[in-house]
């Protein structure tokens, strides 16, 4: 880790660390370093504690704390950055990883006609099309799915920007922000017209597609602070995400035929820690070398030996730029309604 030559201590913050890849995530930064300081940003008090206690009785030197954090919520995201400013001077890494996907069934007709088509590798690699999702409003009155996944991680980014990078161009005040972003990201199911996705059928791949987006615009607008910004997809992964499609039976049953299909789709990783392999890696490696353009995915062998693999991405910088400029106006206009109530 670039970071851990200094004598200060090393920080990473994870947003969704409780559970699934966040969680496994935190397990292996611990096993390649257990001098990280790590902050589990959560929602659930419980949950969060829960996690923290197995870390650290897996990991008995390590220094693992939590902050409760819940991305649906603007206020909460003030809160927990509030906090996380008060207890760090500079955050090292900062995982954006909480997410969540509203569905209410697949489209078995699609997958059948998909399974005899020339799409079928494309199919299982993405799941584009398979799913039918639904969403909702939260409390700050946007969707839900863009306000988890992306805009509350935004305004968190926002607010923590002084404890991110430095001017100085000293290589160990670097941060690095690592979405996790998905395959199923598709540059048809955004608008920058609707970026909430009010009126579209996959408000979890817009709001994905806009994670890869913002990712580019980042880095044209921090990178001079030293602050790095990169996509990842954990591939398939078996976890609540994933349970929320179909039951965990039948996932355990269709195992076999899963790791086969590696062969042909290397991104069906199943188990968390494989999933976070391209996110542990970013961590090992000096951002400044890193392609913004570039989605680093989890893949794995059929052996179960996990790697990563590059993909290019074709986003445009002024896009990256549009996309902030709207979301800094939906920041304020929440900010508006605040001070008024
Ligand atoms: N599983 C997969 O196949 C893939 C997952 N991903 C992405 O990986 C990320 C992690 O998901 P995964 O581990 O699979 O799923 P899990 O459901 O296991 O974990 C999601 C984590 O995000 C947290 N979370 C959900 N909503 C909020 C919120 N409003 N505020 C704060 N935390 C929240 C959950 O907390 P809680 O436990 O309290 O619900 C949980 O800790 C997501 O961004 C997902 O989109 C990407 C590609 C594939
Ligand atoms: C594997 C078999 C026999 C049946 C399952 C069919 C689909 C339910 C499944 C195939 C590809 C999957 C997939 C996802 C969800 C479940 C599938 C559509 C994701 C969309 C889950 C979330 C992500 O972010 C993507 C990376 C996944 C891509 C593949």
């Amino acid at each position: 880790m670039n970071a851990m030559a200094n004598s200060r201590r090393t920080v990473a913050v994870i947003t969704g660390a409780n559970a699934g890849i966040g969680y496994a995530l935190a397990e292996r930064l611990l096993k390649k370093s257990s001098k990280i300081h790590l902050c589990l940003a959560c929602r659930n008090k419980a949950r969060a504690e829960e996690a923290a206690d197995k870390l650290k009785q897996k990991f008995p030197d390590a220094d693992v704390d939590i902050v409760l954090l819940d991305t649906s919520s603007v206020a909460s995201v003030h809160r927990a950055a509030a906090e996380l400013r008060n207890r760090y001077d500079h955050i090292d890494y900062l995982y954006l990883n909480a997410g969540m996907m509203k569905v209410t069934g697949v489209d078995w007709g699609y997958f059948w006609r998909g399974l005899f088509s020339s799409r079928v590798f494309y199919m299982f690699a993405t799941g584009e099309g398979l799913l039918v999702h639904e969403d909702e409003v939260t409390d700050d009155g946007l969707q839900g799915v863009f306000e988890t996944n992306l805009f509350g991680h935004y305004v968190l980014v926002k607010e923590l920007e002084d404890r991110l990078g430095s001017s100085a161009s000293d290589r160990y005040n670097r941060s690095q922000l690592i979405w996790t972003s998905s395959s199923n990201a598709t540059r048809k199911n955004f608008s920058m017209e609707d970026l909430q996705h009010e009126h579209g059928k996959d408000p979890y791949s817009s709001s994905k597609f806009a994670m890869d987006i913002l990712s580019v615009g980042l880095n044209d607008s921090m990178n001079k602070r030293n602050v790095y910004s990169h996509v990842v997809c954990p591939g398939l992964v078996m976890t609540n995400l994933t349970y929320g499609i179909l039951p965990a039976w039948f996932w355990t049953l269709i195992m076999p035929f899963i790791c086969l299909l590696r062969i042909f789709v290397p991104g069906m990783t199943y188990s968390a820690p494989n999933g976070a392999e391209a996110l542990v890696w970013l961590s090992t490696q000096d951002p400044v070398s890193l392609d913004p353009q570039v989605k680093y995915q989890s893949f794995c062998g059929v052996t179960g030996h996990s790697y990563v693999n590059q993909e290019k991405m074709s986003i445009g910088v002024d896009e990256g730029q549009e996309l902030i400029k709207k979301l800094d106006e939906i920041d304020e206009s929440l900010q508006k309604k605040c001070s008024k109530n």
